[in-house]
């Protein structure tokens, strides 16, 4: 896939071999932030442990908007598969622009589930993945890093659905023009469902956890992260809200073709 040839960007095998590279840098990323543990201090808004001047959030808040502002700068967020926790905060690149040939629709960067990933992601995703309850004041800067990367990782893997859902509108818009003059909600999920493909992306994810997850060379070692809790995050977190970005990307597609 060539974010600068369209014609690669949306087809759907590019689409789903490149979600298939997502599994492993997510999964990496789990097994580093495994090293720490929960550490709630550093989603704590205002927590006297962790007094952040001149700021209203938590010492993760402040991390990531500040590693945004500076790989904006970088050139990060042209890039059509890249979005921002904190889009009303990011800079001018210092680097010339890319002009990449449209392949969204013109309010894709509008479609940002990104406060409700993190939401969950600290919530639900944290609890499973962190090695166990509780602070460890010398590890903040490194939870808060890996944190980052999780999340990065996270958002680029969930607003994927974009192109998903570009990729299956071209290849049979009368269906969707149909489904989507009649808001049916119901009907677009139903139709850009494919249960084979979630099931193999589940089996694949048993398989690599339990290979990434463990010492290879010691079985019987600590592992760093379950196949169970990999594939429940997988099943109950990304591919749901894969499949909201889907939704949402396509209730709206009319309105960019009129
Ligand atoms: C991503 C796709 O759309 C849906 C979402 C999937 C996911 O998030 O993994 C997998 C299959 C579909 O149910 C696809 O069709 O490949």
């Amino acid at each position: 896939m060539n974010f600068k040839k369209a014609d690669t960007v949306l087809n759907l095998n590019n689409i789903r071999d490149e979600l298939v590279r997502m599994e492993d840098t997510i999964i990496f990323n789990f097994i580093e932030r495994s090293h720490f543990p929960s550490c709630p201090v550093v989603y704590a808004k205002d927590h006297p442990g962790l007094p952040i001047p001149d700021f209203d959030g938590s010492f993760l808040d402040w991390a990531l908007l500040h590693m945004e502002k500076v790989q904006s700068q970088l050139r990060r967020f042209e890039s059509p598969d890249e979005t921002p926790f904190f889009p009303e905060e990011i800079l001018k690149p210092i680097l010339p622009s890319i002009n990449y040939p449209q392949v969204l629709a013109s309010y894709a960067p509008l479609i940002n589930y990104n406060d409700k990933i993190k939401h969950i992601y600290e919530e639900e995703i944290v609890p499973l993945i962190s090695k166990y309850e509780g602070n460890q004041s010398e590890n903040y800067g490194s939870v808060a890093t890996t944190d980052i990367a999780c999340l990065q990782s996270l958002s680029r893997r969930i607003h994927f659905g974009k192109f998903v859902a570009e990729a299956k509108y071209q290849n049979d818009k009368e269906l969707y023009a149909k489904l989507i003059r009649a808001k049916d909600v119901n009907g677009i999920t139903e139709n850009i469902t494919n249960a084979a493909v979630e099931e193999k992306i589940l089996e694949r994810l048993t398989l690599k956890a339990d290979v990434y997850g463990v010492d290879p060379t010691n079985k019987e070692g600590e592992r760093r992260i379950t196949p169970e809790y990999l594939v429940k995050i997988y099943k109950e977190i990304v591919i749901p809200l894969t499949k909201e970005v889907e939704v949402e990307y396509l209730l709206r597609r009319l309105g960019d073709d009129a």
